[in-house]
């Protein structure tokens, strides 16, 4: 088929009709509002300012003045994360009933309630990751430049928020929290993955961490490495089986460098050491030293062998 044979009324013809077809990828009015992006991007960015404040939000805040902009900071921000939840509910719920939709704005106020009562323990690990990050890296000058620059610190900010929203049973907000860090910084953690403290993903680029990761205190990653899902089973309906756990534990004071790429279930023992761009796709046991085998020396002449 060729232009000429199109006219727009076929092509808006068909994107209507096609749109109800497989996945839907029409709305239609009276469907519940959308999650909004933009106001999110308000939200986890005015929770930044609230959890590092000073380096982000106004720089010319003093102590007498921080309890005021907290305060009044956290007080608009749980109406607008109650009225995103909400939204995340009827994003994923088919039920139309005014009934169960009262429901869930009230679950939604409660959970953004609890949320922000969770935001002290959240800054906590926070810290610990900052501290992890200034001892760990030797480019890092002082433990500002970390909370203001480093992509593990604005990528594990968002984490932290949105594994805690992921946990109050929130639809799709952690999701889009996550993917704010995974555009801004290339690291791509899913909300679902638990992290214990002092956390340190350095330079960061092209890492991932899959859904059912567990990884304990201590830990430290280079960029590009993929703590991954080995194989996707299959149910009786032969659709993939959604949220198995498929992805590595990783123990305490373990080292990843960059491009190690670890699949399935396994167990990475504390204190192992992983070299770079190695494949593993069984346990690895405590404290063992893990490198690939020798690059071969070769002689290219006019780019052979490249
Ligand atoms: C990180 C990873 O394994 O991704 C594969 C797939 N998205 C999954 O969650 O299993």
């Amino acid at each position: 088929m060729t232009s000429e044979d199109y006219t727009l009324a076929d092509v808006v013809a068909l994107l209507v009709e096609s749109g109800d077809k497989g996945p839907r990828s029409h709305r239609r009015a009276g469907e519940a509002p959308m999650p909004s992006v933009e106001i999110l991007r308000g939200i986890v960015e005015d929770l930044r300012c609230v959890l590092f404040p000073g380096y982000f939000g106004p720089s010319e805040i003093t102590p007498d003045t921080m309890p005021y902009y907290i305060g009044s900071t956290l007080d608009q921000l749980e109406r607008k994360l109650a009225d995103q939840i909400n939204r995340g509910y009827c994003f994923v719920c088919d039920a139309t009933t005014t009934e169960r939709c009262s429901d869930c704005e009230k679950r939604a106020k409660t959970i953004a309630k609890k949320f922000i009562t969770r935001l002290p323990e959240i800054r906590e690990y926070l810290l610990s990751d900052v501290e992890a990050a200034y001892i760990g890296d030797p480019a890092a000058k002082t433990h500002g430049e970390t909370i203001f620059c480093y992509p593990s610190i604005r990528a594990l900010t968002n984490h932290r928020i949105a594994h805690e929203l992921y946990k109050l049973g929130v639809d799709i907000i952690p999701r889009i929290i996550g993917e704010m860090a995974h555009s801004d910084t290339g690291i791509d953690i899913h909300p679902g993955a638990t992290i214990g403290r002092s956390f340190f993903i350095d330079h960061g680029t092209g890492t991932v961490i899959g859904e059912t990761c567990i990884i304990g205190d201590n830990v430290r990653v280079y960029q590009g490495v993929t703590l991954g899902a080995k194989s996707f089973p299959k149910g009786e309906d032969e659709m993939l089986i959604k949220g198995l756990p498929r992805h590595p534990i990783v123990e305490d004071d373990v080292i990843i460098y960059a491009g190690a790429t670890i699949l399935g279930r396994i167990t990475i023992g504390r204190e192992a050491v992983i070299g770079g761009n190695v494949w593993i796709v069984r346990d690895v046991p405590a404290g063992a030293q893990i490198v690939q085998t020798r690059a071969l020396e070769q002689s290219f002449e006019h780019g052979a062998g490249i």
